[in-house]
């Protein structure tokens, strides 16, 4: 479980992460969503002890991150497939991070077959695609058998073979019960992964419901019919007191009322319907309605704004050593 409180993270007067509250639970993938700009990226790097909060707190099953003896363990995380030192073969890289936290050099052969790089174990990383690099850094993930997972945009760049298998394992890590924490700005991904969304803008946390709920509180549902009696059927619907729209195509746009009621008012009425089907938004719909006023920066508006260069960030599991040679 991973639990924030009051999250917040200044950057001079840019307020990135702001007042964050909420509990990522296990046995669910738990989606975290945000345009550009949101905030997502700063909080899951404070979440893994890169970053300092300005206030606020994150607890790891009840823990700082830094309380956590050997945090790999604990907590796996995927951020950027570039970070691994291209020199070293898969099996070597994955070695060392293993060494360092005390991990049997067995593990190094279990994670290498869970991700299907055993075949190119020795292997330079240098070589490897875009997918195999992400296969490398879950494999990197996975090392510590740890029970909270997080993959920020983990399908970027992968072809559909390799996000549907990354799809598959977080979806069954999850059924293991392990705690699954997911960035991408894939809706139509995310819609088919996760069942929980954590919904941020401007780094203010703006929806913290599941995924269906999400959809419905943020998007339109309703009956879409067609027929080629028109003015017979809005007849019918008049005298059933039921009121429609009519979209551009001539179809009859319904709502507040179920499809089965208007196929029987049909049916009645003894109308020819050509489509009778309910209509629900897609997540990135839903999306779209939520975050319209939260959007950073729109197409063809402002330029970023000035005096925001961004720092060169720790990259995660540099410390590791570090902390468990201080808690050991
Ligand atoms: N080191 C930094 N210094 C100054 N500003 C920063 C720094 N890191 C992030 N920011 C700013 O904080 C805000 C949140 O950035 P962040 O990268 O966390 O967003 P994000 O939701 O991950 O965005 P994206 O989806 O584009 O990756 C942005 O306005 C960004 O410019």
């Amino acid at each position: 479980m991973i639990e924030l409180q009051g999250l917040t993270k200044r950057y001079g007067d840019k307020t990135a992460v702001d007042d964050l509250t909420f509990t990522v639970r296990p046995g669910v993938v738990t989606g975290f969503l945000g345009p550009n700009g949101a905030g997502k990226s700063t909080t899951m790097r404070m979440m893994l002890d890169l970053d300092n909060p300005t206030s606020g707190s994150i607890r790891i099953d009840g823990k700082h991150y830094r309380e956590l003896h050997e945090p790999l363990k604990h907590i796996g995380a995927l951020l950027e497939a570039k970070a691994i030192h291209g020199g070293r073969t898969a099996y070597n890289h994955l070695l060392c991070l293993a060494q360092s936290n005390r991990i049997p050099a067995r593990r190094v052969d279990e994670v290498l077959e869970i991700v299907g790089l055993a075949p190119v174990a020795k292997k330079r990383s240098k070589g490897f695609s875009l997918g195999m690099g992400q296969r490398l850094g879950i494999a990197a993930a996975l090392l510590g058998d740890p029970e909270i997972l997080m993959f920020d945009e983990p399908v970027n760049g992968l072809d559909p073979e390799g996000i549907h298998w990354i799809r598959n394992l977080m979806k069954g890590l999850a059924a293991q019960g392990r705690t699954i924490f997911v960035s991408s700005h894939l809706m139509s991904e995310m819609a088919l992964t996760a069942e929980h969304l954590i919904v941020i803008g401007r780094g203010k946390l703006m929806a913290d419901t599941t995924m269906a709920d999400f959809i419905a509180e943020n998007s339109r549902s309703y009956v879409r019919v067609r027929t080629p009696e028109p003015e017979k059927f809005k007849d019918a619907l008049a005298a059933a007191s039921i009121i429609a729209v009519i979209d551009d195509e001539g179809a009859f746009e319904i709502e507040g009322a179920e499809s089965a009621k208007i196929g029987e008012l049909a049916a009645r009425n003894q109308l020819v319907l050509h489509e009778l089907s309910p209509q629900q938004a897609s997540l990135e719909q839903a999306f779209m309605q939520l975050t319209a006023e939260s959007v950073e920066y729109h197409a063809g508006g402002p330029a970023a704004e000035a005096g925001e260069a961004a720092a060169p960030a720790p990259q995660w599991g540099a410390a590791w050593n570090t902390h468990t040679g201080k808690e050991a």
